[in-house]
């Protein structure tokens, strides 16, 4: 194993050591020998099986079946939740083969971040992550069932699913993918359009028309981002079977692999003697190896708030340091869209998840010796998934990369460290994913140009008040001020001025999308304005260093002078309107972006 590796691991075990424990007890002690429904009380258990049809009720009755919750988070208005449509049906027959029985446990809430993006509804996205964990919870509370399927994919939902099992972490839990949609126009000709438009170049007609043509059918969105980037990190966890995360829906080896996933967590439960249930392969090392995935893909930079809270529900404190550290020593390995030209259908074919879980093995940067949904050992995920005759069959995956444009092997790695930078110095600590940024562009020292929202700033470029070099601070954008939205609609903007030679950059407490590249953007800024951070004592004019090299952030200014000023009043009238009135209370809760942004922090904190 790489020496920083077990030193990252073995930190993350001692300083989670009492809040793992008692985590653990609190699993232990919820997993009872034999079914759950079993320990019911006859009105309870006849209040659940109720709404079942005479053959489930009959399999229930025997205490020797398997019952699954399937928590969905199907909607239509996600292209990436569609397909789920039919699963639960798929699930319920693949059961009633083996004779148990799955159950539709609860449903979950479903954002886009692709429709909310620059839009009011943005501000409930991160909030919707613990709605997504509370849903989860009142779901696996009926005290009926052996094991669980999660069905989500996009950004906030598989963090809201895992951070909701795990507290259920008792039960054997397996993640299902639905798939990316097949590739249309690249996502780099969708933004090459996105950038004529915002300079008046192209017609809302030819936006529109590019746009549809790269988002065009059920599936998730083809660009590495957050979506794309949970499958990847489910995988490396080992809650996904091999090689489920990149197979296409609405085909048959997304469906065998569907099929298969009922099978397999039944084959979890107690009753069945292997059992294995998520808060037990969630652990310190998973949640390492998550992380390492991480930097050797350029992933979201949202699981920088992601990881963190999902690691304590399950009883472990990971900070931004830990993930630092090993984006000094885990290399690049994977160039897909924003961080190159390929998408992620391209990744699949070029190796996909069983090359790069190989690579990662053989070097000693991914721990082997986890448990996973298929019993012990990572090295069960070096094998892919194909249909042998109709049957479902894993096949070691290939050991050499078929196109080292996209994917890469340790030894000719795109770049020696990982993308991802935590950002520090006199207005607080961020990060910034330098893997999408060109080396060049990942110093800027400029004047700071203040912008109370993402329309300021586009009326600014409107107006031609942005050919410059500047550094964009846009704040009041954290967890408790406004619910800490992504900020990916000014990426056209800065990104014209970017290629237009202006040397530009963005600091903000708030968040961008996984899909938001090649400005340098320290972001997650804490403390946040909102609560007397820094950024609030920012002026106009300003001069501010942005290093995405050494990973410092400094204001040049007196600090005297600094510290005397006024902090600028936060935003106005955010508070009402798209439903986010009935945010507030979760708001005031929220922890600081190291933490998670999580409204759960401070009770896991002393709970666990
Ligand atoms: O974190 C993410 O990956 C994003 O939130 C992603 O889910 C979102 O949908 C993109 O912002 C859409 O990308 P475009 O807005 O560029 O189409
Ligand atoms: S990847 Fe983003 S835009 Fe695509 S379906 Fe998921 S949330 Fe929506």
């Amino acid at each position: 194993m790489h020496p920083r590796v077990l030193e990252v691991t073995e930190r993350l075990i001692a300083r989670s050591r009492a809040t793992r424990q008692a985590y653990l007890a609190l699993i232990r002690g919820a997993a009872t020998d034999g079914p759950m429904r079993g320990k019911l009380q006859c009105a309870n258990f006849a209040h659940g099986v109720a709404g079942c049809g005479s053959e489930d009720k009959h399999s229930l009755r025997m205490m020797n079946s398997a019952n699954i919750a399937i928590v969905s988070s199907y909607n239509d208005m996600l292209s990436a939740h569609q397909p789920y449509e039919v699963f639960p049906e798929q699930i319920k027959n693949a059961l009633r083969e083996i004779g148990s029985v799955g159950q539709f446990a609860g449903g979950t809430p479903a954002m886009c971040d692709g429709v909310t993006q620059g839009e009011p509804g943005m501000e409930l996205s991160l909030p919707s992550r613990e709605v997504i964990a509370m849903s989860t919870a009142v779901a696996l509370s009926h005290n009926m069932f052996d094991g669980a399927l999660m069905l989500g994919i996009c950004d906030k939902i598989v963090p809201g699913l895992m951070m909701g099992s795990l507290r259920f972490g008792h039960l054997p839990t397996i993640f299902v993918p639905g798939g990316p949609m097949v590739s249309g126009i690249s996502n780099k000709e969708k933004a090459d359009v996105r950038q004529k438009y915002a300079e008046g170049k192209a017609t809302r007609e030819e936006l529109l028309e590019s746009e549809m043509k790269s988002y065009h059918s059920p599936g998730t969105c083809t660009f590495y981002g957050t979506a794309n980037t949970n499958q990847l990190l489910m995988e490396v966890m080992g809650l996904h079977l091999p090689g489920a995360s990149f197979v296409n829906p609405n085909t048959p080896l997304r469906d065998a692999l569907t099929r298969e996933a009922a099978h397999q967590v039944t084959r979890l439960t107690k009753q069945n003697g292997n059992f294995m249930p998520i808060g037990e392969i969630v652990d310190e090392k998973a949640l390492v190896n998550s992380i390492v995935a991480l930097h050797a893909t350029g992933g979201s930079t949202n699981h920088t708030l992601h990881m963190p809270a999902i690691a304590m529900a399950a009883g472990i404190q990971l900070t931004w340091q830990d993930m630092a550290d090993l984006s000094e020593v885990v290399p690049t390995l994977s160039h897909v869209y924003p961080n190159g030209k390929a998408d992620i259908n391209h990744f699949q074919a070029a190796g996909g998840m069983s090359f790069l879980i190989r690579e990662l093995l053989e070097a000693g940067l991914l721990h082997e010796d986890v448990n996973t949904v298929l019993g012990h050992g990572l090295s069960q995920y070096t094998k892919e998934p194909f249909l042998d005759n109709g049957k479902l069959v894993w096949r070691e995956g290939p050991t050499d990369s078929l196109d080292e444009n996209i994917l890469r092997p340790v030894a000719r790695a795109f770049s020696a460290e990982g993308g991802l930078r935590v950002m520090e110095g006199n207005l607080g600590r961020g990060v910034m994913k330098v893997s999408a940024v060109a080396l060049e562009n990942q110093i800027v020292e400029a004047p700071a140009m203040v912008f109370q929202d993402q329309q300021d700033l586009a009326d600014a470029f409107k107006a031609g008040l942005l050919e410059k070099d500047f550094v964009a601070v846009m704040r009041f954008q954290g967890p408790r001020s406004n619910g800490m939205p992504e900020l990916h609609k000014m990426t056209p903007f800065l990104g014209v001025l970017q290629d237009r030679g202006f040397k530009v950059a963005l600091v903000t407490d708030g968040r961008m999308s996984g899909a938001s590249g090649k400005i340098p953007a320290a972001i997650h800024v804490s403390p946040e304005a909102y609560v007397g951070g820094a950024l609030a004592r920012v002026q106009e004019g300003d001069i501010i260093r942005v290093d995405g090299v050494k990973g410092t952030l400094e204001l040049k200014v007196d600090a005297a002078e600094f510290a005397a000023r006024e902090p600028a009043k936060g935003l106005l009238g955010n508070n009402i309107g798209s439903g986010r009135e009935l945010f507030g209370f979760m708001r005031l809760a929220f922890s600081s972006a190291e933490q998670g942004a999580s409204a759960f922090t401070s009770a896991l904190e002393t709970l666990n």
